[in-house]
């Protein structure tokens, strides 16, 4: 009888342990987290009560577990942003446990050695990464596998665009330019700002190649949009700052045009006029057009006009079919024109330096905590905000996406001269 009872709850407790192991519930790491946020320091003393960060929800998901904790009178969630690193840390700092699930993928009639080794192997490089944020409780995403950290460029659709895979789930995510015309991307340098820059415009290429029009503006010293600059797509090109004002001037001139034909077409917007083309207004390195940088007053007056435009651009241009993207990897102060960042409700931003650099860009804080993954983003819109990491695309498919666009000879009229701007401006109405 005893040895009958001995050997079923042996058959049982391995059997629980199998299904467990199988379903991740042995990787529910609430305990573990509340014990490093106490020797973190994030215990507030009370009188002679010692408050802590307490449990109150946690959920499994296919990408791992959320935990939602109340957290303690006089602490913010700053106090928790802060230590992030180190809850990933402690988490990751753990006895390499290999479970059941593990060992039924072996397989037995081969060399059993070595599957051992590769299996510690990985189960040794394993991290889990995870994500923090705040609904008036404290949400602790803990993943399973960490995100790509590679992700191959695919085309969007129409005027979507792909912004990068997400966590949950591994979904794509795209960047839809008829919802939200226009973008802000920011980050340090080298993480990836001009790869998906680029993206953007090969995806625009590919699936809207009679439609897409660009007046690009690299002020990068033309390393990384010059292969754009003979496409038919391309209406103007710039690589210093008084080309850029010439490239706005035109794509203003050309904002006033449609705005006329509308008119005359009784017509408030683009979309109801059903005019297909849409204009991207790129500017790559937006801070080299900082009026408040600028040496001279010939210089400060030419980077205020570029300024005027971008604004106007921003503020107007959206119901005339005018999408403006700019990017920079100095996001200080007022780099941005105040009414490109207001009117721009999607932002991208790579890691960044500092908290203030974040809130520049994201108008929150955030970006500064990524991994230092060179890809990996905030998309951040008006109600959602999402870590990614954003494909990376190749020469080669750069090469085969403008191939078929370059245009012959002759078929393109260059423009160098720099006009004054024009006077006779028209009122445009917000649509
Ligand atoms: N999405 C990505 N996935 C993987 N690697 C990437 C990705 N984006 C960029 N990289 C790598 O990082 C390098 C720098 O990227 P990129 O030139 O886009 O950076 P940047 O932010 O524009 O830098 P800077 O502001 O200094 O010009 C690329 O040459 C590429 O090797």
């Amino acid at each position: 009888m005893l040895f009958e009872i001995l050997t079923t709850s042996l058959m049982g407790g391995m059997a629980w342990k199998a299904y467990s192991a199988k379903k991740g519930l042995s990787t529910n790491d609430s305990g573990k987290i509340q014990r490093i946020m106490s020797l973190s320091g994030l215990n507030v003393k009370d009188g002679k009560d010692t408050l802590t960060t307490q449990l109150i929800k946690k959920k499994q998901y296919d990408w791992g577990w959320e935990y939602k904790y109340r957290i303690p009178l006089g602490r913010s969630f700053n106090d928790y942003e802060a230590r992030q690193k180190i809850l990933e840390d402690g988490l990751n700092n753990r006895r390499k446990r290999i479970t059941f699930a593990d060992l039924r993928q072996l397989n037995f009639d081969g060399d059993i050695l070595l599957q051992l080794q590769e299996l510690w192997k990985a189960k040794l490089t394993e991290q889990k990464e995870i994500e923090l944020s705040y609904d008036g409780l404290l949400i602790v995403r803990v993943y399973d596998k960490p995100l790509a950290k590679e992700v191959a460029f695919i085309s969007g659709e129409g005027w979507k665009v792909p912004v990068g895979l997400t966590r949950a789930l591994n979904e794509f995510k795209y960047h839809d330019f008829e919802k939200i015309p226009h973008l802000v991307l920011g980050g340090a340098t080298r993480y990836g700002k001009s790869n998906f820059i680029n993206g953007l415009i090969n995806s625009l290429i590919q699936s809207q190649p009679e439609y897409a029009n660009f007046f690009l503006i690299d002020l990068k010293g033309g390393v990384e949009l010059c292969d754009y600059e003979n496409i038919k797509q391309t209406l103007s090109i710039a690589y210093e700052p008084d080309e850029a004002l010439h490239s706005l001037q035109q794509a203003y001139d050309k904002m006033r045009d449609i705005q006329q034909l509308l008119k005359r077409l009784g017509k408030k917007n683009v979309q109801q006029a059903g005019i297909k083309e849409r204009y991207f207004v790129i500017i790559d390195e937006v801070g080299e057009l900082n009026a408040s940088e600028a040496v001279t007053r010939e210089e400060k007056l030419l980077k205020q006009e570029c300024q005027t435009i971008m604004s106007q651009i921003a503020r107007l241009g959206a119901g005339l079919g005018f999408r403006l993207v700019v990017a920079t990897q100095y996001p200080v102060g007022d780099v941005i024109p105040r009414q490109v960042k207001q009117n721009a409700d999607a932002k991208l931003c790579f890691r960044v330096q500092s908290a203030v650099a974040s809130r520049v860009v994201l108008d929150a804080e955030g970006a500064e905590t990524l991994p230092m993954i060179k890809g990996r983003a905030i998309y951040q819109t008006a109600d959602k905000r999402d870590i990614l990491q954003t494909p990376l695309i190749t020469s080669d498919i750069i090469h085969d996406t403008i191939q078929p666009h370059i245009a012959e000879k002759g078929e393109r009229v260059e423009e160098t001269a720099i006009e004054s701007r024009r006077t006779d401006t028209v009122t445009f109405e917000e649509v």
